[in-house]
């Protein structure tokens, strides 16, 4: 008989994640703002380096309280955090977009996002991912532990100890596979296809460079911290 039951522990560890996941949610002001009128491509590429750097300063402190994080290697942390901050973002930015919303606020975000300063070669393949992360239909926990799932991601560039890092993934994954077994379970293959989401998610990182440097505007400014953690400048 498969282990489904989640077990207390594992009740304990998804609470600490979840609840450090709901602390540090992005204020929803960039829906709020977008909503609102349409801006400049000017202007919306300064709330994208303003929402994106705040992202960062919130994912570092999400990540810190991912049980045995602060354990790891030091440069093991950082490298971890600089290959998955880009990823988060566009988790992020997929579950702000699949919200429930009023009436209509869906589509005129999107036809925002579309008239942002995109170039338009970058729409399909990152609506395409939103709209697959919306179908999904995920929980909070599961976002939160999607997440972290990808933050932890053992082979991203320059991380040394590997095995230390699938010693930390792996605990998680399987809350995950309960977790997605528990609130679907009409579909076997929900967890599966949960994590084929982060195949297309690191698509999207191959892609962001040139999403940023060809946003319909000239010399693009970033914040120290965005160059540091997007290839840029
Ligand atoms: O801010 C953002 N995303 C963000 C959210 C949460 C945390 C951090 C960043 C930007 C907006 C886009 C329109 C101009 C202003 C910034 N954003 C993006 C997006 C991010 C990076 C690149 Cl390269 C392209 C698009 N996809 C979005 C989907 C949403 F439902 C959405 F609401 C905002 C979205």
């Amino acid at each position: 008989k498969e282990k489904a039951e989640i077990t207390k522990e594992q009740q304990a560890f998804m609470k600490v994640i979840v609840d450090s996941y709901n602390r540090h949610q992005i204020p929803q002001d960039v829906t709020k703002k977008l909503l609102q009128e349409q801006y400049s491509a000017e202007e919306n590429f300064i709330l994208l380096t303003e929402m994106a750097t705040s992202q960062v300063q919130v994912l570092v402190e999400f990540t810190k309280n991912i049980p045995g994080f602060l354990s790891l290697d030091h440069e093991d942390q950082i490298a971890l955090l600089k290959g998955s901050a880009v990823e988060a973002m566009f988790l992020r930015s997929a579950q702000v977009l699949s919200t429930k919303m009023p009436n209509g606020h869906t589509e005129v975000l999107e036809e925002r996002i579309r008239n942002s300063g995109i170039s338009e070669e970058f729409m399909t393949p990152m609506f395409n991912f939103y709209k697959s992360i919306g179908k999904l239909h995920m929980v909070q926990e599961e976002q939160a532990l999607l997440t972290a799932v990808t933050i932890l991601t053992p082979d991203r560039p320059f991380v040394k100890d590997h095995p230390a890092v699938e010693r930390l993934q792996e605990p998680m994954l399987e809350v995950l596979r309960k977790l997605c077994a528990l609130h679907h379970p009409r579909e076997p293959q929900y967890f599966a296809r949960l994590l084929g989401r982060l195949t297309e998610l690191r698509t999207l990182n191959h892609y962001h460079t040139e999403m940023l440097t060809s946003w319909r505007m000239n010399d693009q400014k970033f914040t120290p911290l965005l160059c540091e953690i997007w290839d840029v400048q």
